[in-house]
């Protein structure tokens, strides 16, 4: 596999108009950045999302991909992966980077303008980096690690226009809600101690 292959999949598949496509595409610089980035995954995988890891046998609904893509390493690949977005039907694309240049969030942003991009800055010192756009062109990011906080706002973007969806988001907000209050009672019930000694069992 070079990057070279990666570029005429993305551009092969934004050509095929395929019936079934990833709603959402999740793009990380490194693979080390996967364990900060799964978040994405899991907030749209408790929605009801399918990842989609072979495009000749899409899932059904709605569905997400991964990819390693980066600015600073492979350009080329980042162009093309956010130059073919939206022709390859992703509604959202969620794009994280750490260290203190993380630029793929941005780069993704510019290029596959109007498709709207959310930007993960790994780590805190990520931040500016990401979030540092000119008027014109615009960048929606989350706090530093927050993916999970992706994966809805992605979905918040497709429930604007699939009332099912949104009733999911609603769900998962009260299923969160409900937790505050278990763990609250949890937490008085069994005093300071009680609740520390069950939390590091
Ligand atoms: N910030 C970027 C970009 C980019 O912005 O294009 N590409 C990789 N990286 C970041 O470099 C860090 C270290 O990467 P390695 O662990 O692969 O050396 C990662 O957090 C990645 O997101």
């Amino acid at each position: 596999m070079t990057v070279q292959d990666l570029i005429d999949f993305f551009e092969a598949d934004a050509e095929s108009n395929r019936d079934q496509t990833p709603d959402v595409g999740i793009v990380m610089g490194s693979d080390s950045d996967l364990d900060t980035m799964a978040g994405a995954a899991e907030a749209l995988t408790d929605l009801g999302f399918t990842e989609e890891t072979d495009p000749e046998n899409p899932p059904a609904g709605y569905s997400f991909e991964t990819w390693v893509v980066s600015a600073h390493r492979t350009p080329d690949l980042m162009y093309a992966y956010a130059d073919t977005a939206g022709d390859r039907g992703l509604d959202v694309v969620i794009a994280g980077a750490g260290g203190k240049s993380a630029d793929l969030p941005n780069m993704t942003a510019s290029i596959a303008y109007p498709v709207p991009v959310i930007g993960v800055p790994v780590q805190e010192k990520s931040v500016d980096s990401v979030i540092g756009m000119p008027t014109g062109a615009p960048l929606t990011a989350v706090d530093a690690g927050k993916s999970y906080n992706a994966g809805l706002s992605a979905a918040q973007v497709l429930a604007r226009s699939d009332s099912d969806l949104e009733a999911r988001l609603e769900r998962l907000h009260d299923d969160r809600r409900a937790g505050v209050a278990e763990v609250s009672r949890d937490l008085h019930d069994r005093g300071v101690e009680g609740f520390r000694d069950r939390r590091d069992d």
